[in-house]
């Protein structure tokens, strides 16, 4: 059975003392709800990680990751954050490609194949984004657009790396906007990329893969979005700076 996660992504917010008392209180609230093959994941700014990473020890379900990181090992890359320095700390994930980093930090499917290995590399299992603008849509590009993001991002890999990639796919319409797509919407896209995934590689892969929806999830429409046959969780953004919210949708897989 594939694994079922609810992955925070708290962006750029959270001071350090803010985000601390923010996963204690989650912690609190999810450790009993996130049993089995269901896990919880905090993502946060890399400050906070280490101290997350050491408040999760001891629940199995619970990790931190990070949400973004270098393509190169290591180097004169002044600012940047290396794969091995984010799993040096405890964290065991990392979000690749968001549709902010695309947008603002003009990162396209070729850097983020780099990045995609490097984070592998450093035993990082990353949550890639991928996810259509409101124009590819109304313009009917969504499913090539989509399928290009897998092409172009990560099936280069092989079959052992590709099994440790989590996708989220998140249609950038729907990102902080309050507007979520349908949990029909979603269902079709994140069908058409177990079905590109099959195709690429075999049905074993495509069913043992987590695809995760993203944009404005929240305790309302949880419910109604995981229990799609495809969907397999969410990516919380606004939603996961409230513990009460946050651990909300953690409790609608139940
Ligand atoms: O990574 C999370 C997504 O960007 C969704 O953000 P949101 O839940 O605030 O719409």
């Amino acid at each position: 059975m594939r694994k079922k996660i609810v992955a925070g992504n708290w962006k750029m917010n959270m001071d350090y003392n803010e985000g601390l008392s923010l996963f204690s209180e989650v912690i609190n609230m999810v450790k009993d709800e996130a049993t089995g093959s269901q896990q919880v994941v905090v993502c946060s700014p890399f400050i906070h990680l280490h101290s997350l990473a050491q408040l999760a020890k001891g629940y199995a379900n619970v990790a931190v990751g990070a949400q973004n990181t270098h393509q190169n090992e290591s180097g004169a890359f002044t600012g940047e954050t290396s794969a091995k320095m984010i799993k040096s700390v405890g964290a065991a994930y990392v979000i690749l490609g968001h549709s902010e980093r695309r947008q603002y930090f003009g990162e396209n499917n070729e850097l983020l194949a780099k990045k995609t290995d490097t984070a592998l590399a450093n035993d990082l299992k990353p949550i890639f984004c991928i996810g259509e603008t409101l124009q590819e849509r109304e313009a009917n590009e969504h499913f090539g657009i989509i399928k290009s993001q897998l092409v172009e991002g990560i099936f280069h890999l092989d079959e052992a790396a590709f099994s440790k990639i989590v996708i989220a796919y998140e249609p950038v319409w729907a990102i902080g906007t309050g507007v979520t797509a349908t949990s029909a919407q979603a269902q079709e896209i994140h069908a058409f990329i177990r079905a590109e995934i099959a195709a690429k590689y075999n049905q074993a892969v495509a069913d043992a893969t987590t695809i995760l929806y993203g944009g404005s999830c929240n305790p309302k429409n949880a419910a109604e979005l995981f229990a799609q046959a495809d969907i397999d969780g969410g990516l919380i953004g606004g939603a996961s700076l409230k513990s009460r919210d946050f651990t909300d949708i953690v409790k609608a897989f139940n």
